[in-house]
């Protein structure tokens, strides 16, 4: 996982800037995608069209009848003009992107200099001679250009809009505020150059210097050389032995989940699930990363508080118009500040402490450190690092631990609540998963075994990740010049990719809205971004391809197996409508209320069968895909 993206900038120049109207409405974008629309009267209705598609995937209710549709009364009514004006809103939005109001072209002087010289007959080969030697970018096309105020869009996630601007100015636009540009890319070939092919003469950039106050140097921001010592010391803990034994983590964990659940459903109460699902993939990765129980789905400690405190902090930065936390004065008295300080301190402290407790074992085993090393009471990723003799600093291992603990926890967690948001719309997907999992596991827990035959389950995960990407926009900045598709880039552009645009695109996905996991064919190959050719990027790809992309499967497919092994699922009455807004990754805006009911099925027992730790190395993510056909594999139920 990654922070979304930063918007400060952008956010900052909305307040500030006034739409800057074209100077020459002759001048139309240069189109790079074949999506964009001709340069005719028609192109209106085109967007507004792409405009209406999109709309979709946000709509709380899926049945296009908008946001509060659930509820009643008064509250309706005011909730649909709110959408009418909306609706009009976005609807005038893409007009004015259509009617080419955002687009600034320029021709370049020296071209058209060079083209008035041609016209009074100086020779050609005088001019290429000349205009080489002032420098010839000018000659290559221009980067289609969007210039212009936010405040039209700035209500909304920002990669609404960048899909909606994606749709006019293509695959690789320049967004324009004030002094700041940033390039949008959006074409699968040209992430693939940047993420993948010329990694690296990119950086992190903006979100480094974003993410410093509380992942310091860790895996996530690292660039250069710290990252390339950390990642090679950090890889091959997540081995296939130690993802194979979290397996067990994951459904104890789950387990606790559906006690709540069970408990909600006895009081007909209704359940906010992201909260829950963000309890859940905590209490997972504390165990995983440093063996630290946060129990969170049962207690609020002040352990609990503090790492959301800084998380939201986190996420809050990402997003503020200013980086009011750089000023001198500010961050010594404002109170929410020094609540983050403090926060942070007691994560910090609390991690040292983990650390000293786990060096203390280490020191005490006796260890015989190999490639698949693995402390059967300890399997955490600390205990390997310190076990590996991996010399470290302290604040760097910290650095590590808090990364690894942000990027496993807010993506998984919102992976699951997208996917039930996306269940609770589509009844028979739901039908057809419970079907699944109900032959393959019956009332089991999952073992590794299931999780090659949860076949449909895995599908289902993969659209969700693509509909939901998290995070929606992966951040970049030049290091040196470089070309993108036909356009010449300096070094020091911020760059951003949009997994979103990429995931939703029209022309490569039929009926990109739908979540239809059949897409997916089950005797397939797992999709991802190399067989996906980057047009999917569930987890990134190139060498800073999510490290924990086997692990977070592996925890999706145990937790949405066993919680619709046992309930159903469906958006509370009169539930807030379900809207996206941007941290790291998508959340909602008001929670995700949900009415759990107990599946009418004989009566289930749990039985704890938690699986002894398995050395089995040939099994991975890949396998789930490429097994056999589930329908002769399915174990008969057990019940
Ligand atoms: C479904 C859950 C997850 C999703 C969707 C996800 C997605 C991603 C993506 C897209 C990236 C690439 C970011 C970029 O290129 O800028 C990434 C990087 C990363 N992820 Fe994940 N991730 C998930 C779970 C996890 C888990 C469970 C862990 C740890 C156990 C983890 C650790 C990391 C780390 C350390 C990086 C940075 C790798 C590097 O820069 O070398 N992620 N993740």
């Amino acid at each position: 996982m990654a922070a979304a993206a930063s918007l400060p900038l952008l956010q900052f120049s909305a307040h500030s800037l006034q739409p800057k109207l074209p100077t020459n409405k002759k001048f139309r974008p240069t189109f790079v995608d074949p999506l964009s629309p001709p340069a005719s009267s028609s192109k209106s209705n085109w967007s507004c069209r792409n405009f209406a598609v999109i709309r979709c995937a946000y709509d709380s209710n899926g049945d296009g009848r908008g946001p509060g549709s659930g509820g009643g009364g008064v509250e309706d009514g005011a909730k649909s003009v709110e959408k009418i004006i909306e609706e009009k809103r976005r609807a005038e939005l893409s007009a004015r992107i259509a009617a080419g109001e955002f687009t600034v072209e320029k021709s370049g002087f020296p071209s058209v200099l060079k083209n008035s010289l041609l016209k009074l007959g100086v020779p050609k080969d005088i001019l290429e001679f000349l205009f080489g030697k002032i420098g010839a970018a000018d000659d290559y096309p221009k980067i289609p250009e969007a210039k212009g105020s936010v405040s039209a869009i700035r209500r909304e996630a920002f990669f609404i809009p960048l899909y909606e601007l994606y749709l006019t100015y293509g695959g690789i636009f320049r967004l324009t505020f004030g002094p700041k540009s940033f390039l949008i890319v959006s074409d699968p070939s040209i992430a693939k150059h940047i993420l993948k092919d010329n990694s690296k003469a990119y950086s992190k950039g903006v979100l480094a210097e974003i993410l410093e106050f509380v992942m310091g140097k860790g895996l996530i921001p690292a660039d250069g050389e710290v990252w390339r010592v950390r990642r090679r010391a950090i890889v091959p803990a997540l081995h296939k032995k130690y993802v194979a034994a979290m397996i067990s983590l994951f459904g104890q964990a789950t387990d606790r989940l559906c006690r709540k659940l069970d408990e909600a459903a006895s009081n007909g109460e209704d359940v906010e699930m992201e909260s829950l699902f963000s309890r859940l993939t905590l209490d997972i990765i504390g165990k995983a990363v440093f063996n630290y129980d946060f129990d969170s789905l049962k207690v609020d400690t002040g352990i609990v508080e503090a790492v959301y405190t800084v998380l939201r902090e986190a996420e809050d930065r990402s997003v503020a118009p200013i980086p009011v936390w750089e000023i001198p004065i500010w961050k010594d008295i404002s109170p929410s500040q020094k609540k983050v300080n403090a926060a942070l301190k007691l994560v910090n402290d609390t991690l040292n402490d983990l650390i000293a407790i786990c060096k203390r074992m280490v020191d005490e085993e006796e260890l015989q450190f190999h490639e698949e090393y693995m402390n059967e009471q300890d399997p955490s990723i600390l205990h390997f690092l310190l076990a590996s003799g991996d010399d470290v600093s302290s604040k760097q291992l910290r650095d590590d631990l808090m990364t690894l603990l942000i990027a496993g926890h807010e993506t998984s967690a919102a992976v699951l609540t997208w996917t039930f948001y996306l269940l609770s719309k589509e009844p028979s997907v739901l039908a057809k998963l419970q079907n699944e999992v109900d032959a393959v596991l019956g009332d089991r827990f999952p073992t590794m075994e299931d999780l090659k035959k949860l076949k449909y389950t895995t599908r289902v995960i993969n659209e969700s990740l693509r509909l939901y990407p998290q995070p929606p926009v992966l951040i970049r900045r030049s290091l040196e010049n470089d070309m993108l598709g036909e356009y010449p880039i300096r070094r020091g552009e911020d760059i951003f990719i949009s997994v979103w645009n990429l995931h939703h695109c029209p022309k490569r996905w039929e009926e990109a809205e739908r979540f239809n996991p059949e897409r997916w064919p089950l005797d397939g190959p797992n999709p991802n971004e190399t067989n996906q050719d980057f047009s999917y990027l569930p987890f990134g790809g190139g060498p800073r391809k999510c490290v924990g992309d086997m692990f977070a499967s592996f925890e999706t497919i145990v937790a949405v197996s066993m919680l619709v092994q046992r309930f159903n699922f469906q958006m509370a009455v009169g539930a807030p409508p379900v809207q996206m807004t941007t941290g790291a990754t998508i959340h909602t805006t008001q929670g995700l209320k949900m009415t759990v009911t107990r599946r009418m099925r004989p009566p289930i027992v749990p039985t704890l069968e938690i699986p002894a730790v398995r050395s089995d190395s040939s099994v991975n993510v890949s396998d789930i895909s490429t097994a056999p056909d589930q329908k002769s594999e399915v174990s008969p139920s057990v019940s």
